[in-house]
């Protein structure tokens, strides 16, 4: 039942992840004198650690979870609420949450990210990895599995093959070369040696040794009562997410990871309908009785397997704000910002992988999914927000003109920078590749003369001299495939 006594607050920021937390920060170190509540479902909350600047637009961080307390003694003006926001009334300015608690704001912003889009809903069988628990579950599965299935091609599937050990691995991806989302052919064909060889030992220390201490005492005022809405709406793990758990299957083996390129699911079979199905393949590992779950490709293929990872996306998590609101919602369904972060509700402000950039984006930047926009959107949406209340005036910011992404695959380096895979660009574009096998793969995007992408795999250093050469837009027509001469030390030609 809703309390009638309702709470009233001049910023409430919805979600704990880094989009969230980074605009509660900002706005709380900006208005120390007003309160800032954030409400956040899951009972820990991330924050950014370890900032570095590794470039005008590179960033790299650590991302650890935290017990509420520790913002709370951060920051006297923020108070965080673990509780569920089950409805927006966005014209009374108010939300409800799952303890039956109303809550006004003059100022909101929202950023309760998203969820895996799994290619098939209500499987038993079929895992999506998002939060710590999915992770948890994912290794418990793992722990007495013989083969699994992964399904995508992106970020998640492109660590988890990597990462798992004593277990067959089949990977089914829709396109012709593995990471799609990340990589050209090119790129992926220098990668593919390192999907069989040995993993090189790892470092001991993890740095998500929190999330099993801490988790045990959640030290929020209103701590959730319902273990399993948390769990559903936990915040994203991130970089290195993988180092705290041992992800092993039953068998004794390093890696065996097997693709199938340019197919989809057909069909996912339990074993008794399998059984009965017509649709048994002539691969004896298939066989009836052997496994719990049976995956039919559009191949022709099926693979009979312990469970199967649905590493297929994002989609944002909008359900409670939209019903009886006006927001409009991208294709993508996220919720559509300006370049203020602003919703289509007054008041209403969105970051991180709930929001969809909706404005005309600079020509060599594109929103993706990740840690580094959560956090950059999260910040900008609360300076935004003191802008419009301070009524100054306010630029979309700086990190916002190169698309930039700092990470690691298959144990090397990868840095992507601009239209790194000539997004957008048609015909009206060429390339340039330099290739050591084992060691690098540089791979430049030129159009017109001038440089407006790059991947960089390996220990390139090379980061740093083509972002500026991506900002400053200069005329490279002359120097040709010179760009790319390893005897020439570019850093020293460009500065
Ligand atoms: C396995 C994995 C690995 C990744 N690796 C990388 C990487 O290496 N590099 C990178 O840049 N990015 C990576 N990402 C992506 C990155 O983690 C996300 O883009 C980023 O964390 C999104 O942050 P967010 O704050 O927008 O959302 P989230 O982290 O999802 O946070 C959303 C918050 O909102 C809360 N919430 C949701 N609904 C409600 C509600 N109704 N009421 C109250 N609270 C609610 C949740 O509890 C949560 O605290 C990875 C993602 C995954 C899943
Ligand atoms: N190191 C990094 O930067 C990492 C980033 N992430 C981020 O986390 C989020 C989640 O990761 P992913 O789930 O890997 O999403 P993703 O967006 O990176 O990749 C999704 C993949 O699934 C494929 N796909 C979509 N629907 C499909 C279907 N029905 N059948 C088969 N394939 C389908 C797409 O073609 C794409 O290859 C993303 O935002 C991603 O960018 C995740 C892991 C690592």
């Amino acid at each position: 039942m809703a309390n009638k006594t309702a709470k009233s607050c001049k910023f409430v920021v919805v979600g704990g992840g880094i989009a969230g937390v980074s605009c509660t920060e900002q706005l709380a170190s900006q208005f120390p004198s007003e309160k800032i509540v954030l409400l956040t479902a899951a009972p820990l909350i991330k924050a950014v650690t370890n900032f570095k600047k590794v470039s005008k637009t590179l960033e790299n961080f650590d991302v650890e979870e935290q017990p509420c307390s520790i913002i709370e003694r951060k920051y006297p003006n923020v108070k965080v609420i673990q509780s569920e926001v089950k409805q927006l009334q966005a014209k009374e300015h108010k939300l409800l949450t799952e303890n039956g608690k109303e809550l006004h704001y003059e100022k909101l912003c929202l950023c309760s990210g998203g969820k895996p889009k799994l290619f098939i809903h209500d499987s038993p069988h079929v895992l999506g990895i998002r939060d710590t628990d999915s992770a948890q579950e994912l290794q418990k599965r793992l722990s007495k599995a013989k083969r699994i299935v992964v399904i995508g091609n992106g970020g998640i599937a492109l660590e988890l093959v990597y990462e798992v050990e004593g277990c067959e691995v089949v990977w089914a991806v829709k396109d012709k070369a593995i990471g799609n989302t990340f990589f050209d052919a090119g790129a992926a064909q220098f990668l593919i040696p390192s999907m069989g060889a040995d993993k090189p030992e790892r470092a001991t220390t993890c740095k998500r040794a929190r999330y099993t201490t801490d988790r045990a005492a959640p030290e929020c005022d209103e701590p959730n009562r319902n273990p399993g809405s948390a769990e559903k709406l936990g915040s994203a793990l991130g970089p290195d997410w993988h180092e705290g758990i041992e992800l092993r299957g039953t068998q004794e083996m390093s890696h065996r990871v097997h693709v199938e390129y340019q197919c989809e699911v057909l069909k996912v079979y339990s074993a008794e309908d399998f059984l009965s199905s017509p649709q048994r393949s002539p691969d004896p590992s298939s066989d009836p009785g052997l496994w719990p779950v049976y995956i039919q490709l559009t191949n022709g293929k099926t693979y009979g397997c312990d469970f199967i990872v649905s590493a297929t996306g994002v989609t944002p998590n909008t359900e409670p704000f939209l019903q009886g609101n006006n927001f409009t919602v991208a294709e993508d369904s996220g919720l559509k910002v300006d370049d203020h972060m602003r919703t289509s509700e007054p008041d209403v402000y969105a970051a991180g992988d709930v929001c969809t950039a909706c404005w005309e984006p600079s020509p060599m930047w594109q929103q993706m999914r990740l840690w580094t926009q959560a956090r950059q959107m999260g910040w900008f949406a609360a300076r935004c927000i003191g802008a419009d209340l301070l009524d100054e005036p306010i630029e979309l910011d700086f990190c916002f003109e190169l698309f930039s992404h700092i990470t690691k695959f298959f144990n090397y380096k990868v840095v992507l920078l601009g239209k790194f895979n000539a997004q957008g660009l048609g015909q009206d574009h060429e390339l340039l590749i330099r290739c050591t096998k084992g060691e690098e793969y540089v791979k430049v995007v030129l159009r017109q003369g001038r440089m407006v992408g790059a991947v960089l795999i390996g220990e390139t250093n090379l980061e740093e001299t083509f972002e500026n050469l991506m900002l400053n837009q200069m005329d490279l027509s002359a120097y040709g495939e010179e760009l790319l001469n390893p005897n020439i030390d570019i850093e020293d030609y460009f500065d």
